[in-house]
């Protein structure tokens, strides 16, 4: 049995090595420098590599590929080498990513906070009204989550104009890409210790990443903090899931490092196989659960009928830990993404002003549709703003001439729903030309990157077991794009170079 498990790296180093940048050009933000002769070479390597090392997602050509393991595998879609990263901003994400974690948590237990915040948006969106009844019925219920583990990423862009690292969003369920973000970094220092003559780079500059052994100790030390030695994690999943390999990555390390057994179950099979005992434990098919760890859950698609809302409840009622609560959830919501960035708001949930100083410091311009003036300056020029409705999973923004009939015709309708969304200020990162590879072939493209830092917040009453960064994930797709995500189709997995 695991205790307390000892972290073993199953991939990558713990801790990133500075780059040593002789060779490697050192400018910001820019893919380091493929001489274009190897171009196709390092690209039939790299191929390869994926095809041997399970850097792999479903092929969306491919009938069951999202059904079964093994079925209709493609290469994720990557960046051939890393990207040049300044260690300026890479140490002030680490740094945030305990106060994040922190954040997360002081709102989750505001209940009050959450509801009123997102009273409005409960009139005119379904789908936040449904997460808001299963938080109240908890809140009328008194019900209390002894231990509580939060898996978060924030992402960032550096704003090119400013060269600030601003958060585009705080992430709170099925923060995903912790598995395959591990391969890229380890398929770019493959790419890199090969070639390392060419290339003239250093293999051990490539950042390490420890998202999968972070992930994996995380989840295996709640299950211990549950302490039922035959308790299984329940992974809640899509019925089709192209993503499964990336999901893989972490439960076979939960099996492999911590002897820990995870199950794999949709919502609807949950709310069928489902059941509480009177003490409050979940029980699937006979087998205890100790977390319920929300690959699944976060997009409208998930519950396609009653049944799935009964599957949420049902978790949300049990002693199991969720991963993430239902409040956790609700705290990544953008609406409160946005109410965070009001004045003063960070003080009710932070104590140390430096903390906020620096919270605050990564803010873009957040603000809801009743601000008049910020609606007019975003009708004005629509491509300064991203309008984002309550929605995860990529694919949800509205830019551009889409953005400004929206709001033309919210305003017109003066209808509430302005509830529905926030508006945020547009943030344009420094964009250079890559090599990126996808379903076998490569573009060269003029592209930009978004920056994740995964983090993990465990807690045993008025214990905090674990709270810190998690690992990274590094996402590079064409600046023309407006929208971004790798499951969402957009962008392409990369890895950091520090500079
Ligand atoms: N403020 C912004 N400036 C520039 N791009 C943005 C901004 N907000 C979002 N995006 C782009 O849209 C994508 C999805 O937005 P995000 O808020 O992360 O929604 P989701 O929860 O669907 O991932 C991001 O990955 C990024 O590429
Ligand atoms: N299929 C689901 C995918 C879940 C999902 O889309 N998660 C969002 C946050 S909600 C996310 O973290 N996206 C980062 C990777 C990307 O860019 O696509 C899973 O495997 O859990
Ligand atoms: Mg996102």
């Amino acid at each position: 049995s695991c205790l307390r498990p000892a972290r073993c790296a199953v991939v990558g180093t713990a801790t990133p090595v500075a780059a040593t940048t002789e060779g490697g050009d050192g400018r910001r933000f820019e893919q380091l420098a493929v001489p274009p002769g190897l171009v196709d070479e390092l690209v039939e390597e790299a191929l390869v590599w994926c095809s041997q090392h399970g850097l792999v997602v479903g092929d969306k050509n491919h009938p069951r590929s999202g059904k079964a393991p093994g079925v209709g595998l493609l290469h994720a879609p990557f960046a051939l080498l890393p990207m040049s990263f300044p260690k300026v901003y890479w140490e002030q994400a680490l740094e945030l990513a305990p106060l994040f974690n922190e954040l997360v948590h002081r709102v989750s237990l505001d209940g009050d906070f959450l509801q009123q915040t997102l009273a409005r948006t409960k009139e005119v969106d379904p789908f936040t009204r449904r997460l808001l009844d299963i938080h109240s019925k908890m809140m009328e219920l008194n019900k209390k989550e002894d231990i509580q583990l939060c898996l978060t990423r924030s992402d960032y862009m550096v704003d090119g104009a400013t060269d600030k690292l601003l958060q585009v969003e705080l992430n709170t369920i099925s923060t995903s890409s912790n598995g395959l973000a591990c391969g890229v970094s380890e398929l770019h220092r493959n790419l890199i210790r090969h070639h390392e003559r060419e290339l003239g780079l250093d293999p051990a500059s490539v950042v390490g990443n420890t998202a999968i052994t972070q992930h994996a100790e995380a989840l295996a030390s709640a299950w211990a903090e549950y302490n039922n030695q035959s308790a299984v994690v329940l992974v809640v999943v899509q019925a089709e899931e192209r993503y499964m390999y990336d999901q893989y990555w972490i439960t076979v390390a939960l099996r492999e490092m911590y002897g820990v057994t995870t199950i794999r179950k949709t919502m609807a099979e949950i709310e069928a196989k489902g059941d509480l005992r009177p003490d409050g434990t979940l029980v699937i098919n006979g087998r205890p659960v100790a977390v319920v760890y929300f690959r699944a859950g976060y997009s409208p698609a998930d519950y396609p009928s009653e049944a799935e809302w009964r599957a949420r409840l049902l978790i949300e009622r049990s002693s199991a830990i969720k991963c993430p609560s239902i409040a956790h959830h609700l705290v990544g919501t953008k609406k409160i993404q946005q109410e965070l960035a009001k004045e003063k708001v960070l003080e009710r949930f932070l104590d140390n002003k430096s903390d906020i100083e620096n919270v605050r410091k990564c803010f873009a311009g957040l603000w809801s549709l009743e601000n008049d003036s910020i609606v007019n300056s975003a009708i004005e020029s629509p491509e300064l703003f991203v309008l984002k409705p309550q929605r995860e999973g990529g694919g949800n923004n509205i830019y551009g001439d889409n953005l400004r009939e929206t709001l033309i015709r919210l305003r017109k309708d003066g209808s509430n729903e302005i509830a529905a969304y926030i508006l945020m200020q547009r943030i344009f990162p420094p964009a250079s030309p890559s090599y990126l590879v996808r379903e076998g072939t490569f573009v060269r493209d003029n592209v930009v990157s978004e920056f994740g830092i995964f983090g993990a917040y465990l807690r045993n009453n008025d214990k905090v077991i674990i709270n810190d960064q998690c690992g990274y994930l590094l996402r590079t797709k064409a600046a023309s794009l407006n929208e971004g995500g790798v499951v969402a189709g957009y962008a392409f997995l990369n890895s950091i170079f520090l500079t």
